[in-house]
């Protein structure tokens, strides 16, 4: 495994595996403090692909104001080792300077997608998504990608980008991992006490009791089963709900009743005191 922090090197050694080799490459974008979430992605990669690219980069632009950029957890030593374990060839750990070398002019915005949950929680947010990631197709150039689908919004805003720019690259959405408890793996589980954690439960049951009304019946209305999950998430005290949603999936649009609905996503971001938490249950409700 190589780690690598400027991007005429990265391309460099890209463009000398593709000379010598006709693998494809696969590319996995992270924020680092690797948990089994990511190495399940880099896992997917090294299945399907001949160069796995792994990058670690906390992107500044896709934090807002009073957000958790200076304190986002880091750990470089532990990273490598996670990389390495799960079949990373190439680790791109580019500065902030290097990946925005001067004061950013070009960015890529996604409308429609980002007007609803995460969107309009955090403004901005997923501007600096798309563009950064925008930024490593560029640099990478795979020809698969690999997101968790823990950050589904994430998923269908870089879909949307791949399809609206012509971007040669698959997008691969792979399974949310979770503890043994039910829940989803994070770096920012990190942040949370003890008695933080042990409420932080509500999310993903709260997700399974949604995924029982649902099969329990042809048809539902969304503000019923809305009502379902935020009561059951009120049941711990220090939950603070930004958001809990059911939408159509991919399209993120709202609907009231699932007569004609396919697919459906319930989407939650809760906060227990400091740490917001995200999870997600995607549906389908009819082939
Ligand atoms: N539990 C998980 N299962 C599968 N993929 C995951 C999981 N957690 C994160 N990922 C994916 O890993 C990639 C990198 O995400 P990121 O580095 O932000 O990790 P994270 O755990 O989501 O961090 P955060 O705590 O900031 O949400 C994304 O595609 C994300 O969806
Ligand atoms: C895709 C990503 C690496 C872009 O910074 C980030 O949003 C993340 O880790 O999900
Ligand atoms: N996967 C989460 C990325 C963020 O919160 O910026």
């Amino acid at each position: 495994m190589e780690v690598i922090q400027s991007i005429a090197d990265l391309r460099s050694r890209i463009r000398e595996y593709r000379r010598k080799n006709d693998g494809s490459v696969g590319f996995v974008p992270t924020m680092g403090y690797l948990h089994e979430g990511h190495a399940s992605l880099l896992r997917k990669a090294r299945s399907q692909s001949g160069l796995v690219v792994l990058s670690i980069f906390v992107n500044p632009l896709q934090f807002g104001p009073g957000e958790d950029f200076e304190r986002y957890p880091r750990n470089t030593e532990r990273d490598l080792e996670v990389a390495e374990a799960a079949g990373a060839d190439l680790v791109f750990m580019p500065s902030v300077s290097e990946m925005y070398p001067t004061p950013t002019r070009t960015t890529v915005a996604v409308s429609g997608l980002t007007s609803r949950l995460c969107g309009a929680s955090r403004p901005g947010h997923f501007d600096g998504v798309a563009t950064v990631v925008s930024k490593l197709f560029h640099i990478v150039q795979p020809d698969q990608a690999f997101f968790g689908l823990k950050d589904a919004q994430q998923v269908a805003v870089i879909q949307q980008m791949v399809q609206d720019l012509n971007l040669p690259v698959d997008i691969v959405p792979c399974p949310t991992l979770r503890e043994q408890d039910g829940l989803a793996m994070s770096s920012r589980n990190v942040y949370l006490s003890d008695e933080e954690r042990k409420q932080a439960l509500v999310l993903s049951q709260a997700l399974d009791k949604a995924k029982e009304f649902v099969q329990s019946r042809p048809n539902f209305n969304a503000a019923e089963l809305e009502s379902l999950v935020r009561n059951h998430i009120a049941t711990a005290p220090l939950a603070v709900i930004d958001y809990a949603e059911v939408l159509a999936f991919p399209t993120l649009e709202p609907f009231e009743n699932s007569t004609h609905i396919d697919s459906i996503i319930l989407a939650l971001a809760v906060k227990f005191g400091k740490t917001r938490l995200i999870d997600n249950v995607i549906i389908q409700l009819r082939k």
